[in-house]
């Protein structure tokens, strides 16, 4: 199915800023809408002060484009917005333009589930200069909040070392496509299970789940609350255990599993939502490993996040599966990535690219010009080594050097041979797709693959290891030469 269009409508094209449609309209008013341009999607800081970030959001951006089309709803809503004197903002002209637009960009993008960095193109955008800039804010949209999320959910999945981890988040999530965007993601940063029903149908991945306090609450005494459910789910039961006290409630949980054991079946699991989640998990542990239940798993939730789950850890907590919300799927401690859309190419008429940057005065924000492409390096024992961000358009040398852009003394020589993959793939070429989208548990597999190959002091949580990536020499030096040129007007013409 198509999760952009078919969940929110025919047309998702007036998703967009309004600056984007009125640069749309300037564009045709003025000659410039058929214009080559290229546009790069990136970001410039790795969320939640890590190491990387995990790309996401790339099926529903190429489901967008492929739907990118104004209809005649959308066209009558634009007809009819004003300008300050009262007159019509988009002449009629614009709009039968809009009527007949189709995408007929290429697109390359780095494909969802790899590890990616501060700077480099996660997407670029080649073709006429009104599309390409029409799509920036729905492809920021789209892929901040993924990236965000797959991202958070790697920490927490690493943190878990291997232990099932659920996602319950939907009740705080961000809105409908909060939670269900947010269940996508987090899928693709390594969660294996999710809460929410209308997420496991859309996707194809598990639903799983307890019960609430309210359950308990519902009955006279908890234990007969715990036989009900497990009356109805007889090998599926996890009962919550901390409605009314913790170790009473686990001992209740023993009574009905040996109940349950002479009928033949097994209790699954025991939750904890409160309290001092290290003892309780290990006296839940002692308690339910002498009845004779060593396998009944130990559901942990109540604000978790990586820090707390790699610390109740660290402390000799005996839980296996861990239910999170709230922090997974709002990224609590960094609720949106930065991630910007710049220009960094224009065709001139002699079919020339113009390279293009935005100045500024934090040199971290200065974009980088250019028709970029992103280069990983990669060992013979088949770790990350270094990425490259090289000028597609113009011959690379022999010789591999990396210039990190923030320190130009700081740079890379990388031995000739050095095995290298190319990060960004055709997906469109003209509007037409040409790339096949992998399924999520392939995307899945993707990213636990590139956790491996990047090295553990890049994935730490406290202070992690910079990964190297920086531009490749002659595209730093274009780079250089460009700002200096830039400062040379601004400095002649004060
Ligand atoms: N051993 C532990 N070490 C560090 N943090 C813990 C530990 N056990 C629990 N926590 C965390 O401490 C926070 C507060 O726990 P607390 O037991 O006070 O929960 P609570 O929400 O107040 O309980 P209740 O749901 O009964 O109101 C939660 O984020 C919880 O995950
Ligand atoms: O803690 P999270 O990571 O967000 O995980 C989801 C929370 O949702 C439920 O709580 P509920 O809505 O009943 O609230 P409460 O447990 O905080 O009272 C559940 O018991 C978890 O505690
Ligand atoms: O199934 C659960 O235990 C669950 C689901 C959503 C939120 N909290 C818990």
């Amino acid at each position: 199915m198509n999760f952009t269009r078919d969940l929110y409508g025919t047309s998702l094209s007036l998703l967009t800023d309004l600056y984007q449609l009125t640069m749309a309209y300037g564009y045709w008013k003025s000659g410039l809408a058929e214009k080559e341009a290229v546009f790069h999607l990136y970001f410039r800081k790795n969320p939640f002060e890590g190491g990387y970030a995990v790309c996401a959001g790339l099926e529903y951006a190429v489901q967008y484009l492929q739907s990118l089309q104004f209809s005649e709803d959308d066209l009558a809503y634009l007809s009819s917005l004003k300008s300050a004197t009262g007159q019509e903002l988009f002449e009629t002209g614009f709009i039968n333009y809009l009527r007949q637009l189709k995408f007929t960009c290429d697109v390359d993008a780095i494909p969802e589930g790899t590890v990616v960095f501060p700077n480099e193109p996660l997407i670029r955008v080649t073709g006429p200069l009104l599309q390409a800039q029409l799509v920036e804010t729905p492809l920021l949209t789209l892929i901040n909040f993924q990236t965000l999320i797959a991202t958070k959910a790697a920490r927490i999945t690493e943190a878990a070392q291997g232990d099932l981890v659920m996602e319950f988040g939907m009740r705080r999530a961000q809105g409908v496509d909060g939670a269900l965007a947010a269940a996508r993601a987090v899928f693709i940063g390594g969660a294996k299970a999710t809460s929410n029903v209308l997420a496991g149908k859309l996707f194809g991945f598990p639903v799983k789940g307890t019960h609430a306090h309210s359950w308990v609450m519902a009955f006279e005494e908890e234990e007969e609350a715990f036989e009900k459910y497990a009356e109805a789910f007889p090998n599926d039961s996890v009962f919550l255990v901390d409605t009314y006290d913790t170790l009473e409630g686990v001992k209740n949980a023993i009574k009905v599993a040996q109940k349950l054991r002479t009928k033949g079946s097994e209790l699954a699991g025991i939750r904890l939502d409160s309290g001092d989640l290290t003892y309780l998990s290990r006296e839940a542990r002692k308690l339910l490993d002498e009845a004779g239940f060593p396998n009944v798993s130990i559901v942990a939730s109540n604000d978790l996040d990586e820090y707390l789950i790699a610390d109740l850890k660290k402390q000799g907590a005996r839980i296996d599966t861990w239910g999170i919300g709230t922090r997974l799927v709002t990224a609590y401690d960094q609720p949106a990535l930065g991630g910007v859309y710049k220009m960094g190419a224009l065709r001139d008429e002699k079919g020339n690219w113009q390279y293009k940057l935005k100045l500024s005065e934090q040199l971290a924000k200065t974009s980088t010009p250019g028709v970029l492409q992103v280069r990983r390096f990669i060992s013979e024992e088949n770790k990350f080594v270094a990425d490259m961000i090289c000028n597609e358009a113009e011959p690379l040398p022999e010789q591999a050097l990396i210039i990190d852009p923030f320190d130009f003394t700081h740079r890379k020589a990388i031995p000739a041979g050095t095995r290298h993959e190319d990060l960004l793939m055709p997906v469109f070429r003209g509007g037409e797709q040409v790339y096949k989208l992998p399924s999520l548990p392939e995307i899945q597999a993707r990213t636990q693959q590139q956790l491996r190959q990047l090295d553990p002091s890049s994935r730490r949580f406290l202070n992690p290891h910079v990964y190297p990536v920086g531009l490749e020499e002659t595209l730093f030096e274009m780079k250089t030469n460009l700002v200096l040129s830039y400062r040379k007007t601004e400095a002649a013409s004060s």
